[in-house]
C-alpha cells in the first residue's frame, strides 16, 4: 500500500488514477511515500524521510526546493501544458478588460441599482457610455516573453484576433519551436520586445535568472500605452518598478494574477487572486496527470516529466526491479554491477540516465536481491538511495 499526501484540492478526478486497494490517500500521513499537490509552499520539514516522489498538479515548481529533494534522490514532477488553455483564455480576457472600460462600466451600472424608469435609464446609459470607451486588439503588437505550453497558445490566440506577433525565448525547445505558429517574429532579445510591443504578456518559469526580469530599466523603453500581462510569477515583475512607471505615465496598465501591496485599488492596475488554473479542466488535466506520473514511478520507478531527474522509462521483464540514484560520477553503475555479480544475480534488463548532478537507473534482476546485497549497494560511494520494486 503506497500512502500519498496531499497538500492543496487535488481533482477527484486525479485521485482516482490511484486505486484505493493500492493507495491511501489523506492530508495527513507521519511517513508518505509520496506528496501530491499544487501551489502549497513546501518545507523540506514536511518531507519526512520516507518521501519517494512529489508531484505538482501544475506548471510552477517554485514553491518546491527541488535542488534539496534532488541531493535527497527524490524526483519532481509537474504537468507540463495541462492547465495552459486555461490561462490563455485569462490572458484574451485580461488584454480585453485592458483595453475597454469594461469593469468600470459594469461598476458603473450597479450603481443605477435605485432607478426604476427603464427609459430614463437606457438614456443616462447612451450619455455616459463615452467615459468607457476603449481599443481593439486588432492590428496592435502583442509580445510574448517565454514560448513554452502557454506562451505558444497566447501567440496563436494574437494572431487569431488580428494581432502582430512577436516572441523572445531564450531557452527555446524544440519541440516548443515547432508548436510555434511561423508568423510570431522571433526577437533577439527582451529590451527589443519591451521597446516594440503593444500588450505583453508573460509565460516564462521563475527562476534565479528571472527574478526581477522586468525591472525599470526594461520599462524605461516602452510605449506609454503598453498593457504588461503576468499570468506567470509575482517575482518575475520587480512591483515597485511597475508602480513607479504607471504613476509616470511610461506604463498604461499592468493586469496580474498576483495581487501584491500596493497594486489594490487602482484604476491602472487589474488583479485576478492566482486563478489561472482554476477551471474544472485544468485542475483535472492537471491532477490526472500528475497521479499517472506518480503511479508510473512508485509502481515501476520509471520517470516522465520531472524538473530534476532524466526522462526514463524500462518496459517491465519478469524479476525484480532495483532503482537507484546516485551522483553523476564515474563508476558508481560498475560498482553497482559487481555487487549484483558477486551475489549470482543476472541482470535481465537495465536502463541508465544521468541529468545535471544526478544520475538515475532502473536495474531488473531475475531474483529478487538479498537485503546484503541493497545494503551493499547503499553503501556505494556516490549513491543516493536504492529502492527494490517488487
Ligand atoms: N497564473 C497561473 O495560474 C499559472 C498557470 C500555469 C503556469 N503559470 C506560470 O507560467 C509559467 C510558464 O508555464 P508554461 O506551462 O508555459 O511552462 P513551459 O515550461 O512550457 O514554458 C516556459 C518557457 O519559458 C522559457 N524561458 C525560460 N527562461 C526564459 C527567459 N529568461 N526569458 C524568456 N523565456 C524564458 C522556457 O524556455 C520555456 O519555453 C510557469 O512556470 C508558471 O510559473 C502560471
Ligand atoms: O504554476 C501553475 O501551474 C499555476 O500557478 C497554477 O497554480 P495552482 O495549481 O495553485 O492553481
Amino acid at each position: 500500500m503506497f500512502k500519498v499526501l496531499t497538500r492543496n484540492q487535488i481533482s477527484v478526478k486525479g485521485l482516482d488514477r490511484l486505486p484505493r486497494q493500492q493507495y491511501e490517500i489523506a492530508s495527513e500521513f507521519s511517513s508518505p511515500d509520496a506528496i501530491l499537490l499544487r501551489s502549497h509552499k513546501l518545507t523540506m520539514e514536511e518531507v519526512s524521510p520516507s518521501v519517494m516522489a512529489i508531484a505538482r498538479a501544475g506548471a510552477g515548481v517554485n514553491n518546491i526546493p527541488v535542488a534539496d529533494c534532488t541531493s535527497r534522490g527524490i524526483p519532481v514532477f509537474n504537468t507540463p501544458g495541462a492547465n495552459a488553455n486555461a490561462v490563455k483564455e485569462l490572458v484574451i480576457a485580461g488584454m480585453t478588460l485592458g483595453s475597454r472600460g469594461i469593469l468600470n462600466g459594469m461598476d458603473y451600472v450597479n450603481t443605477l441599482g435605485d432607478m426604476t424608469d427603464g427609459a430614463e435609464m437606457s438614456k443616462l446609459l447612451e450619455k455616459e457610455k463615452k467615459r468607457f470607451k476603449g481599443q481593439e486588439l486588432m492590428g496592435k503588437t502583442l509580445g510574448v516573453v517565454g514560448l513554452g505550453a502557454i506562451g505558444s497558445l497566447v501567440a496563436r490566440a494574437g494572431l487569431d484576433l488580428g494581432m502582430d506577433v512577436i516572441g523572445y525565448d531564450p531557452a527555446l525547445s524544440v519541440d516548443a519551436a515547432w508548436r510555434l505558429p511561423s508568423s510570431v517574429r522571433r526577437m533577439e532579445n527582451i529590451a527589443s520586445l519591451f521597446a516594440r510591443a503593444d500588450y505583453i504578456s508573460l509565460h516564462l518559469p521563475v527562476l534565479d535568472a528571472t527574478r526581477g526580469l522586468v525591472n525599470a530599466e526594461l520599462l524605461s523603453n516602452c510605449k506609454p500605452t503598453l498593457k504588461l500581462l503576468n499570468f506567470a510569477r509575482e517575482e518575475i515583475v520587480d512591483n515597485a518598478a511597475i508602480i513607479e512607471a504607471l504613476d509616470a505615465g511610461r506604463l498604461e496598465r499592468y493586469i496580474a494574477d498576483f495581487p501584491a501591496p500596493g497594486l489594490i485599488g487602482r484604476d491602472d492596475v487589474i488583479l485576478m487572486p492566482h486563478i489561472g488554473a482554476s477551471t474544472d479542466e485544468a485542475e483535472e488535466n492537471c491532477a490526472i496527470m500528475a497521479a499517472e506520473q506518480l503511479r508510473d514511478f512508485l509502481e515501476n520507478g520509471n520517470i516522465k516529466n520531472s524538473v530534476n531527474f532524466p526522462a526514463l522509462a524500462l518496459e517491465r521483464s519478469e524479476g525484480t526491479r532495483i532503482a537507484i540514484s546516485n551522483n553523476n560520477v564515474p563508476k558508481i553503475l560498475g560498482h553497482v554491477l559487481s555487487a549484483l555479480a558477486d551475489a549470482d544475480l543476472n541482470v535481465i534488463d537495465m536502463l541508465n540516465k544521468s541529468r545535471d548532478d544526478v544520475a538515475y537507473n532502473l536495474i531488473d534482476v531475475a531474483v529478487a536481491p538479498s537485503d546484503d546485497v541493497i545494503a551493499r549497494i547503499r553503501g556505494i560511494e556516490g549513491v543516493i538511495n536504492v529502492r527494490v520494486i517488487a
